[in-house]
């Protein structure tokens, strides 16, 4: 997946370009941020119904992403097993609820190399919005801990913060810019479907994760707090 995700964004800018999309609602697109971000990012849903809408260029990619979401969303189902133990819950409790509520959000972070990274970061501070992330990445990271080659970094995010009442965390991390090297990381963001609702806890109220995802998106160059607007009693 790293490698046919490297060949799209090593195709001409024309190519590219017939993705390209401002909406955040498209399906499939390519999208950039290189005023005030350092980034092109190619997105899309993994989901195999959506196979025809995959970029058909490189011409392995549709093939190779379905088979990588396949992975990765039997990666999830592990996941749960550990988190709900976490819990203290039933092994198959956290699987059992979000089994047919979410949807696996996959984006290629394509960060080129920056003329000044002092002027500019790759992506700036933030946690991510759904429940779990599951990150690959190639080249120089921004870590504390150095990086073990090809393992996979798992995030947890904001909805899982709030569903645990916060026993987990949402960890915020950002990804900086190099005058010299180019890195590639792909996100699969596990996310509930929209309509789904986040039960009320003793910390939040309840909120359709569409209401969450839009206040999360608002204005996503600027450092907000975001789960706190969700606090019962803020
Ligand atoms: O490129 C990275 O290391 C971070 C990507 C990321 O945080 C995201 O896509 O949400
Ligand atoms: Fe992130």
């Amino acid at each position: 997946m790293m490698d046919v995700s490297k060949a799209f964004f090593c195709l001409p800018c024309e190519e590219r370009g017939k993705l390209y999309s401002s909406n955040p609602h498209e399906v499939v697109r390519v999208g950039s941020e290189r005023v005030n971000l350092w980034i092109e990012r190619l997105s899309h849903l993994a989901h195999p119904d959506l196979k025809h809408l995959l970029p058909q260029n490189p011409p392995e990619y549709r093939e190779i992403a379905v088979e990588y979401a396949k992975e990765i969303a039997d990666l999830v189902d592990r996941l749960w097993g550990l988190l709900s133990e976490g819990l203290g819950l039933a092994p198959n409790y956290l699987k059992n609820r979000f089994e047919n509520n979410v949807v696996f959000h996959q984006i290629a972070n394509f960060y080129p190399p920056c003329p000044d990274p002092e002027l500019t970061l790759g992506l700036p501070p933030h946690s991510d919005v759904g429940l779990i992330t599951v990150l690959q990445q190639m080249g120089n990271g921004w870590l504390a801990v150095d990086p073990l080659p090809g393992a996979l970094i798992i995030n947890l995010g904001d909805q899982l913060e709030v569903m645990s009442n916060r026993r987990f965390k949402s960890q915020n991390h950002r990804a900086v810019t190099n005058a010299k090297v180019q890195r590639l990381s792909i996100a699969t963001h596990c996310k509930p479907k929209m309509e789904i609702n986040a039960e009320q806890t003793p910390l939040y109220r309840q909120y359709p994760f569409e209401e969450y995802n839009t206040e999360f998106y608002k204005d996503f160059k600027v450092v907000r707090k975001v789960k706190e607007l969700f606090l019962l009693h803020p």
